[in-house]
């Protein structure tokens, strides 16, 4: 199956329930009510104290091209699909509408990040794409911006390509630019992303020379501009650091540079303040030092903390399979159906759903940091009183804070209402939210957990809500 075969198949990219769900609506003609689902998730993954949003225009691509085509319905067919079913997937397309952050934003637990307002069957029938789309590319971009985080501002690139769950690596090394890695080593997803690529040389490269300095040799002769040693293959120390100052020293005298060297194995903070040292000694100050191997945010944070002396970290398998949690939950909950409020009961308060359309405000505090964020009604558009979802003894007054709109209408009858928006664009918004954020929220080991509170009258339709259907019981 290679990619422009899944695409034409967008309308089968769902589970089987999706699907039967579909036709018991059309044929009891339920399919046109109109519906509003939520788009949430309930923790952040790796403890951390925030999550990036990330996949939302791969999402309205997919929505905007979303159809059956004859291979599908023939499919359908084959599993017992009714024909006047069929023919109305014949003509499906999604006219609905889409509420939602802005891609690149820093979002929190139990608050809409998106809503979907379109007819139950539209609205249901994109429930799967959308959950795929969101979960994994915010997963991978929260991963990698922690790891950026860890390396203050030395460059990573993203090496994860090989390691992915499959073609899962095509979003997801979008999703690590987008969070902020420099680079990638995906050339795939680098063309159809426009994202920059990358890299340096395997052991496979070195093994196929007589020798080590024969082989720097030769790739610096085909990249003379662009030349980084991979020095760990024999001995760091002893081999790969003297052929690569003997190669970088023959550029020279051909007024070329070395850009680098990059270590693989071994004590990564001893070796690299060998090298370094080497290197400095030979006059070989601008020669950079990349690292790799099974690093992630916890590593690179303790690397730089004994002292490194680390220009770039390439990071694969722990950020594109977004280790160690494997994916993000967020869910897609039904909040209304023909303007009547729906929510799902749990014993546990905090995983009520909240009914009705709903949007966010995100307040600052005085020093234009994020203090908090508000769910309201769509209704309301400011926040007064605020409430916690399930401790009735704490709420705050917004009245003071500065209040910022985080919901925008991105598709309209089915169509995206704004230009799309680049790569590079949705990395800068990442940078510039996560300079908003507090550091208390971004640190690793016990982040203060941000506040996200509910409007009185929200809070008060859910708690009738609720005690309705429990009277029914
Ligand atoms: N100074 C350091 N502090 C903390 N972790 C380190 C340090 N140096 C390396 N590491 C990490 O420790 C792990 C090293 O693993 P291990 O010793 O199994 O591999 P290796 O050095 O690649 O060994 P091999 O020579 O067999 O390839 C890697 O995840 C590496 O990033
Ligand atoms: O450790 P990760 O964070 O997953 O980073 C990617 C790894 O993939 C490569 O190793 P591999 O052994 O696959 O190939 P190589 O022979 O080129 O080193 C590279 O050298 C890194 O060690
Ligand atoms: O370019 C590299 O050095 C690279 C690419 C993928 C995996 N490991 C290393």
């Amino acid at each position: 199956m290679n990619t422009s075969q899944l695409k034409s198949f967008s309308g089968l990219y769902t589970d089987f329930y999706q699907l039967t769900m579909a036709q018991v609506y059309f044929k009891k003609q339920k399919h046109l009510a109109t519906a509003t689902f939520d788009y949430f998730f309930r923790k952040n993954p790796f403890e951390s104290g925030f999550t990036v949003f990330c996949g939302l225009e791969d999402l309205i691509d997919e929505i905007e091209n979303f159809q059956f085509d004859e291979s599908a319905i023939e499919f359908l067919q084959n599993h017992g699909f009714e024909e006047d079913f069929l023919s109305f997937l014949r003509k499906f397309e999604f006219t609905g509408s889409i509420y939602s952050m802005q891609e690149g934003e820093i979002v929190f637990p139990n608050e809409p990040v998106l809503r979907v307002e379109a007819n139950l069957i539209e609205a249901q029938l994109i429930e799967t794409l959308l959950l795929n789309i969101l979960n994994y590319e915010s997963l991978i971009a929260t991963k990698t911006a922690r790891v950026v985080l860890a390396a203050k501002g030395r460059a990573v690139s993203d090496f994860g390509m090989r390691r992915a769950q499959g073609l899962g690596s095509i979003h997801g090394s979008r999703a690590a630019i987008i969070g902020g890695a420099s680079s990638t080593s995906n050339v795939y997803s680098g063309k159809l992303f426009n994202l920059p690529v990358a890299g340096t040389m395997a052991h496979s490269f070195i093994q196929s020379y007589e020798d080590e300095h024969e082989a720097f040799k030769a790739y610096s002769d085909v990249f003379p501009e662009n030349s980084i040693m991979l020095i760990d293959t024999y001995d760091s120390l002893k081999s790969g650091i003297q052929n690569a100052i003997k190669v970088a020293r023959e550029m020279q005298l051909r007024g070329q540079h070395l850009v680098g060297i990059r270590l693989d194995s071994g004590d990564l903070a001893y070796l690299s303040k060998k090298v370094r040292k080497m290197l400095d000694d030979a006059d070989l100050k601008n020669v950079k030092i990349v690292v790799s191997n099974q690093l992630d945010e916890h590593l690179i944070k303790s690397l730089l903390d004994q002292g490194a002396p680390i220009d770039m970290f390439g990071v694969g398998t722990n950020l594109i399979t977004g280790k160690p949690n494997a994916a993000l939950d967020g869910v897609y909950k039904l909040s209304s159906v023909d303007g009547q409020n729906r929510m799902k009961l749990s014993d546990n308060a905090e995983k009520l759903t909240l009914p009705g359309a709903k949007h966010v405000m995100r307040l600052y505090s005085e020093d234009n940091l994020f203090y908090g964020d508000v769910v309201l009604k769509t209704e309301e558009p400011a926040a007064f009183k605020v409430v916690h979802p399930s401790d009735p003894s704490k709420h705050f007054d917004a009245g003071n804070f500065r209040q910022e709109h985080l919901f925008q209408l991105v598709v309209k009858n089915g169509s995206r209402t704004a230009e799309k928006k680049s790569v590079r664009e949705i990395k800068q918004t990442v940078q510039y939210r996560l300079e908003q954020l507090p550091d208390e929220h971004k640190r690793f080991e016990n982040p203060h957990v941000y506040k996200v509170g509910l409007s009185e009258k929200l809070k008060r339709e859910r708690d009738q809500l609720k005690s309705r259907y429990e009277s029914q019981f």
